[in-house]
């Protein structure tokens, strides 16, 4: 059961390393692929943008002495790579999954429009939209906004390894406490770091709500598409 006919699903690429310090764990994306392909079966559109802090980002780059676009280029290369990567494990699952990209580069996908990712979707299909947004400066949570708010999702899922919002950085801050629902003013005022500020104003902009929940829980993804409080609901008033 989905309360939602249409959804943009965000997947940290930091979790697609499970237990390993760097790169990718079977595991993982096939836990990720049992959860989307359950959903998908139910008739529910999925759309889906993953992130590549497992791999690369622009900014650790500047760190070591790189320029920050080609470092950002490198990094949304490195989402291509995780999109890839999922494609394959939801099909070893049985599902039927497309990779569009934001940046040229068929053979490996096909260049990413509102129009093709409608279209396959309509038509069944799990559709994973890789490359960012691809243009430098930005991130994937910004990437799962701006494409949210294009194939007109009704919600941006933010799949990650912490169960919801929390009064500070619940990995840093034993104290901290869940919001069940947040308004994005109050997110803004009290300074919280759900996704970096242009993907949030995006979403804010654009009446995109969000739900942050721990996709690292098997049937946690089932649980928050049939509308069962498990995350944290951040929207407007
Ligand atoms: N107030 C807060 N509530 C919940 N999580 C918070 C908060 N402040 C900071 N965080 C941190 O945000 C992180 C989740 O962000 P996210 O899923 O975007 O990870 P990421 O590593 O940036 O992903 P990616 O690899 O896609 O870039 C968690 O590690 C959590 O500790
Ligand atoms: O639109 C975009 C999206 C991403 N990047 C670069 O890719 C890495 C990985 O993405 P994360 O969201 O951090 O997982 C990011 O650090 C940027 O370097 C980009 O340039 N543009």
């Amino acid at each position: 059961m989905s309360i939602y006919k249409r959804v943009l699903l965000k997947l940290s690429g930091e979790s697609l390393m499970g237990a390993q310090k760097y790169g990718l764990s079977t595991e993982v994306l096939n836990q990720y692929a049992e959860q989307i392909r359950t959903v998908a079966a139910t008739g529910v559109q999925v759309g889906i943008v993953i992130g590549g802090g497992n791999i690369f980002r622009g900014l650790s780059g500047v760190s070591r002495g790189f320029d920050r676009v080609k470092g950002d280029q490198m990094g949304m290369l490195a989402t291509v790579i995780n999109s890839l990567a999922l494609q394959g494990a939801l099909e070893s699952a049985g599902a039927r999954a497309r990779v569009l990209t934001s940046i040229r580069m068929e053979p490996v996908g096909e260049l990413y429009t509102k129009a093709k990712a409608l279209e396959l979707m309509e038509a069944g299909w799990i559709v994973i939209i890789a490359g960012g947004t691809g243009n430098p400066y930005f991130t994937t949570d910004t990437a799962s906004a701006l494409r949210g708010v294009e194939i007109e999702a009704e919600v941006l899922l933010k799949g990650t390894r912490v169960d919801g919002v929390y009064t500070a950085d619940p990995e840093k801050d034993p104290t901290a406490t869940k919001f069940a629902e947040i308004t994005f003013d109050e997110v803004y005022r009290r300074r919280l770091k759900v996704m970096d500020l242009t993907a949030f104003t995006m979403c804010k902009e654009n009446d995109l709500p969000i739900v942050v929940f721990d996709m690292d829980t098997p049937g946690n993804l089932q649980k928050v598409i049939a509308g069962e409080p498990i995350g944290t609901v951040v929207k407007n008033d």
